[in-house]
């Protein structure tokens, strides 16, 4: 069947949880890693790309965007979704906005909205401000992100120098007068030249509204949880459902490993938990790793028992990070990092690890694009924002639990990983 709806998310952990929130829906999702080399006969109703393009140069990021788009196109997907993080994070220049003005334009849409809110995660956006449970985004522990520090809170102001056209607010007073007054609201500011529109949502209803106003667009743009009502909109037309939401997991066998880039507040009190409760574990050191090379980690993880499922984290307090990038710069730091996660799942994977949890958007995407996975399928969510995902790599089937930085509770990797316990 054409595809309800082809969405680009700007990380794996971030296509993850689009394409759980959709398969919420109770329709076939298909996420494919990277935008593929040939067309699908057979495309799901809900299409994601998962592609690696938050902190790339914004024209290397639009390059890939415009790849995506393409395919979603070919795949027959006439409405499209630019996912982002529901933190809003980017780098100064980009690539949130390069990106939509770049699909906006290949779709000849006039106005998209942005709209990151993802109230069951605590994320808020009221008066075109981003709040992180209570905090003020620039007040959160996301100030100190290894790679996109977000030091300021207002979308407005974030937006407009990664734009050329005009931002401007649709605020909660509007949505909450319902889907009619917010598409008046928003012809009125096309009226006006806008074409960038900050929505504000902080509850789930908000999200429902938004999505019934705007549901007609090209393009919208958001954080997973406005797919969520829309998917519910586009299932709802009447059209076949292909198959059902959640795939069944393949079976993945003992072996596990816990793979940790994330350095945020939630993955770190995560990997606190999962060593306190006596799991073997394993820290890297980003300096000693540019120094020394991966080796000796690859030499504990050959002598581990991965049925008691290790865990391997670069996973630090914001000082460490910070002493790490002084040394080796910040993407130098980053890389190193990735790169060792990278080659530890490849070896982990060599020696039947079937079941992978990992932390952190750029990590995942270094892990699964060294485990060679270009397709998952989504199975059961763990929390939200986090499904199960089922994918082959090296001929092996395996599961992989892609964890945005602050997403999951405190035992998240255990309770992860009981969820598909092999006797
Ligand atoms: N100790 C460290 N010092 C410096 N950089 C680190 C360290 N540990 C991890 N990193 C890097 O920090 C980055 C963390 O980004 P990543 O996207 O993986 O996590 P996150 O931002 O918390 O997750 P998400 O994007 O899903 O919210 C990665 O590039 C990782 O390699
Ligand atoms: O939206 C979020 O917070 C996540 O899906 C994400 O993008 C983390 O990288």
């Amino acid at each position: 069947m054409t595809p309800l709806l082809g969405a680009i998310a700007d990380d794996f952990t971030g296509a993850t949880d689009l394409a759980g929130l959709l398969a919420r829906s109770g329709a076939r999702v298909t996420l494919r890693i990277g935008v593929p080399d040939a067309p699908d006969p057979d495309p799901a109703p809900f299409e994601v790309i998962a592609l690696k393009i938050r902190t790339l140069p914004a024209d290397q990021a639009v390059a890939s965007a415009r790849a995506a788009l393409g395919w979603l196109r070919a795949a027959g997907a006439r409405r499209f979704f630019w996912k982002y993080c529901s933190t809003f994070d980017s780098t100064p220049r980009g690539n949130i906005g390069p990106v939509a003005e770049a699909l906006m334009t290949e779709l000849g849409a006039a106005q998209t909205i942005y709209c990151p809110a993802f109230p069951e995660n605590g994320r808020a956006v009221f008066m075109g401000n981003l709040f992180v449970g209570r905090q003020p985004l620039a007040e959160s522990p996301m100030k100190d992100h290894p790679l996109t520090p977000m030091r300021d809170s207002n979308l407005m102001r974030l937006l407009a120098p990664q734009v050329r056209s005009k931002v401007g607010l649709a605020d909660r007073l509007t949505v909450a007068r319902g889907p009619e007054a917010l598409r008046a609201e928003l012809d009125r500011l096309a009226g006006e030249g806008i074409a960038h529109v900050i929505v504000d949502a902080v509850a789930d209803a908000d999200l429902q509204v938004i999505a019934r106003a705007c549901q007609d667009l090209p393009l919208i743009t958001g954080g997973s949880a406005l797919a969520m009502p829309l998917a519910g909109l586009y299932a709802a037309t009447g059209r076949p459902k292909a198959g059902a939401g959640a795939a069944a997991p393949p079976a993945p066998g003992p072996g596990a490993v816990v793979l940790s880039g994330s350095c945020s507040a939630m993955t770190r009190a995560q990997v606190a938990a999962y060593e306190a409760s006596g799991r073997p574990a394993l820290r890297l050191d980003p300096v000693k790793l540019a120094l020394e090379g991966v080796g000796a980690a690859l030499g504990w993880l050959s002598t581990q028992d991965l049925s008691a499922a290790p865990l391997i984290y670069a996973t630090a307090e914001p000082e460490a990070v910070r002493a790490a990038q002084d040394r080796l710069g910040i993407e130098r730091a980053g890389a190193v990092v990735e790169a060792a996660l990278a080659t530890l799942a490849v070896a982990a994977r060599d020696r039947g690890a079937r079941r992978f949890v990992v932390a952190g958007g750029e990590t995942a995407g270094a892990v699964t694009s060294a485990l060679g996975v270009s397709r998952l399928d989504i199975g059961a969510e763990i929390a939200p924002g986090v499904p199960w995902c089922y994918a082959h790599s090296g001929g092996v089937a395996v599961a992989l639990a892609l964890k945005s930085g602050n997403f999951g509770q405190q035992d998240f990797f255990a309770h992860a990983l009981s969820m598909l316990e092999v006797s």
